[in-house]
């Protein structure tokens, strides 16, 4: 299939956020460990998180999709699969990464792989770091990849862990660490790529009950035997999700507002709104919606986005339409998602006509007059979701493969259609 997507004019659009994509993961990893009953509101249905829930369910945590909401019954803290279990992760890193701690609380060995994809996208410092916390990694592939055998058990104590790959390594200890038979110590030899995920997982532990002591992104401290409990949780809005809504207000002009957004999240993505702002956007950010305006010219920005990997390509979109360069810093894990981003990125903006230097760690957008190309997204739901927005800007833009958008936002296509924009 190709979504075809033609130059629109100014806009005046409203849109529901999705619900957060790394909050219903981790809701779903706490609610499954925890004593008792979850409740989990307003989750996101797409295709990585039922990969979590599968992953769970594959371990013996009964769990069901209702209307609105999914129901888990806690395992408390042990797993009661019956024996070895395999796991496909599919296309969703954060599902291998995060279930790989979480497996020592089964009983049973467990075996995690996924997407051809999957099995290039590292885990090593994951492996090591458990192994030091008591954990058997086998690499069953190419060592340092997934397919990954986990056995074993969390013991606890002290572990350094190199989180510059991938801020998920960090997080999947720390959820799996009220459940080690000792605390938890992890110190970081240098600052995580994409660290406002720590803050993520820090939240939803700390809501669950579990006791986490910090020194910024340095040292963790997790309190064994703090164990979750279960609860009603009601997931935020996703702010990755909502930086193409907005994007689209930034591009066509116009205003867009976006419901079910926490004005005050931790999600690292928020700081799009900031460059967005610094750019030429007027952002107003209530209670009820989080409103992006644009009247005026854009103009190009320097910005770090370390901690905001994944609304580099909806900004690097947005870049390319401004009236002079726009840097991001930032970007050198890019290479480790779903697709090596930035190369990606940077091939097609110039198929497009704009110009575009990269470095190990940056990206530098230069405007030209664009005009439309056949995108492949190589499976990559944000590069299919930045063009498509790129393109209501330019006309003439084919995006392929357009159901790659289930892995976090299904409705998307449904979105711009019923604004009219499609
Ligand atoms: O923990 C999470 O929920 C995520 C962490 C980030 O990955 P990295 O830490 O690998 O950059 C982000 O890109 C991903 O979409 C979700
Ligand atoms: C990188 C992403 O997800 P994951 O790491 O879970 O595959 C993403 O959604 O952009």
């Amino acid at each position: 299939m190709i979504v075809r997507v033609s130059q629109t004019g100014p806009v005046d659009a409203a849109f529901p956020a999705p619900p957060s994509k790394s909050y219903t993961h981790r809701a779903l990893i706490a609610g499954a460990l925890a004593l008792g009953r979850t409740r989990i509101a307003r989750p996101l249905r797409a295709a990585d998180t039922e990969l979590t829930a599968r992953g769970l369910e594959a371990l013996g945590v009964p769990l069901e999709w209702l209307p609105g909401e999914i129901a888990v019954a806690g395992c408390s803290g042990t797993f009661p699969a019956a024996g070895e279990v395999t796991i496909d992760c599919g296309n969703s890193g954060t599902t291998l990464r995060l279930l790989t701690s979480a497996a020592l609380l089964s009983q049973h060995p467990v075996v995690l792989t996924g997407s051809p994809r999957m099995l290039e996208r590292p885990v090593g410092p994951l492996a090591g770091a458990l192994r030091a916390l008591g954990g058997d990694v086998a690499f069953t592939g190419q060592p340092g990849y997934p397919p990954i055998r986990i056995s074993g058990r969390l013991r606890g104590g002290r572990a350094t862990i190199d989180g510059s790959i991938s801020s998920q390594f960090v997080s999947s200890i720390l959820m799996a660490a009220p459940y080690a038979e000792e605390d938890v110590e992890l110190t970081l030899p240098a600052t995580p790529a994409s660290r406002s995920y720590l803050d993520v997982t820090a939240d939803v532990m700390l809501r669950f009950g579990a006791h986490i002591e910090r020194q910024g992104y340095d040292r963790f401290r997790v309190e064994s035997g703090r164990a979750y409990r279960g609860r009603d949780y009601r997931v935020e809005g996703d702010y990755s999700s909502a930086s193409y809504l907005f994007a689209v207000a930034a591009v066509c002009g116009g205003r867009v507002a976006v419901t079910g957004l926490n004005p005050t999240s931790v999600q690292g993505d928020r700081r799009f709104l900031d460059a967005l702002e610094a750019m030429g956007c007027s952002v107003a950010a209530g209670t009820d919606a989080v409103t992006v305006e644009r009247t005026g010219d854009l103009k190009g920005i320097e910005i770090d986005m370390s901690s905001s990997p994944d609304t580099v390509q909806t900004l690097a979109a947005v870049a390319a339409t401004a009236g002079s360069p726009t840097t991001i810093t930032g970007t050198a894990h890019l290479q480790y998602k779903e697709s090596d981003r930035v190369g990606v990125t940077a091939d097609t903006l110039r198929r497009m006509g704009a110009g575009v230097e990269v470095t190990e760690d940056s990206l530098t957008i230069t405007p030209a007059p664009l005009h439309g190309v056949a995108v492949d997204p190589h499976d990559d739901h944000r590069t299919a979701m930045a063009f498509a927005v790129l393109g209501l800007a330019v006309g003439g833009m084919a995006i392929r493969d357009p159901e790659c958008v289930e892995k976090s936002f299904p409705g998307f296509w449904e979105a711009l259609y019923g604004e009219g924009l499609l």
